[in-house]
């Protein structure tokens, strides 16, 4: 189904019927924290108290259409389509397939009683297929690169991809995170250590937070999404609420003007008036 027709339908559903048709692992109270309080450059510990009093407010009136558009990033192979399919559909495929161009899915969640769609853009890591996948980067709210944490060229590889992403994405301050996948496939601690620590410094040097996951077992998997609804949720919010503050502003501001208009206009006729009369 074309997705604006998908999301006008959705919007005239009942709210009771659109929030019931979202699975209990999809509703979330409280602030998912980052992987590690080191590993994220703004920990978010909290929903901010303006958040919650318009979640509250939505509650009471129809869903608004709340969407944060997602771009998954990185080399081939390095695991992006098996993140996306462990969370929409909790499988995994051994078989690599290759993505031709972008795939795309919807995931639905109910922050604070609010629904919000996640749309998940999954692009190829093939080079053929860069200026296609870079189409879709446009207004992403979210860049999730994702390197193999077996491979560190990988690594270096996401921090280019991330700052390729920034050049065309067009919107303000995305949300950034950096995924080390196949966590799994790293069983010696020690080595482990140190590909976290270089993870790290990377996700610093581009303000990404780290996060490290396994779509084979499923490891942070639903954890790490759930964070990213929460934060993106926050700042979609947020960007609402200036937005309408902005419009209140320019609209007191305006109707300021057009008194001040109005009432110098009223002057200059009473004055006008009062010299003719006077005359
Ligand atoms: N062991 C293990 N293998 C994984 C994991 N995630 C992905 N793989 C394997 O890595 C290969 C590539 O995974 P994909 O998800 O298709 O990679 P991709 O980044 O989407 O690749 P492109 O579409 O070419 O960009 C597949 O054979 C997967 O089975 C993981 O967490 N653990």
């Amino acid at each position: 189904m074309d997705a604006n027709l998908f999301y006008r339908l959705e919007s005239q559903m009942p709210i009771a019927t659109l929030t019931n048709s979202i699975p209990s692992d999809r509703k979330i109270d409280q602030f998912v924290p980052p992987y590690g309080y080191l590993s994220s450059i703004d920990a978010f510990p909290s929903f901010d108290e303006n958040v919650i009093n318009y979640s509250t407010n939505q509650r009471s009136q129809k869903p608004s259409n709340l969407i944060c558009k997602l771009v998954l990033i990185g080399d081939v192979a390095v695991g992006k389509s098996c993140l996306a399919t462990r969370l929409c559909h909790n499988t995994f495929d051994r078989n690599y397939k290759a993505t031709i161009g972008v795939d795309f899915e919807v995931e639905k969640f109910l922050i604070l009683g609010v629904p919000m769609s996640l749309q998940i853009w999954d692009t190829a890591g093939q080079e053929r297929f860069k200026c296609i996948a870079a189409a879709y980067y446009r207004g992403a709210h979210v860049i999730i690169a994702v390197f193999d944490m077996n491979d560190l060229d990988t690594l270096k590889s996401a921090e280019r991809w991330i700052n390729e992403a920034l050049k065309t994405i067009a919107t303000d301050n995305p949300l950034i995170y950096l995924v080390g996948s196949k966590r799994d496939l790293i069983t010696d601690d020690k080595v482990y250590a140190k590909i976290d620590q270089t993870a790290r410094i990377t996700a610093k040097r581009v303000n990404a937070e780290f996060w490290s996951v396994s779509s084979l077992t499923g490891h942070q998997v639903q954890e790490f999404f759930k964070r990213i609804a929460c934060v993106s949720y926050q700042m979609l919010v947020k960007q609402q609420l200036n937005s309408s503050n902005t419009s209140i502003e320019k609209l007191t501001a305006k109707t300021q003007l057009a008194v001040s208009l109005n009432s110098n206009n009223y002057i200059t006729k009473q004055q006008s008036k009062e010299n003719c009369c006077s005359t």
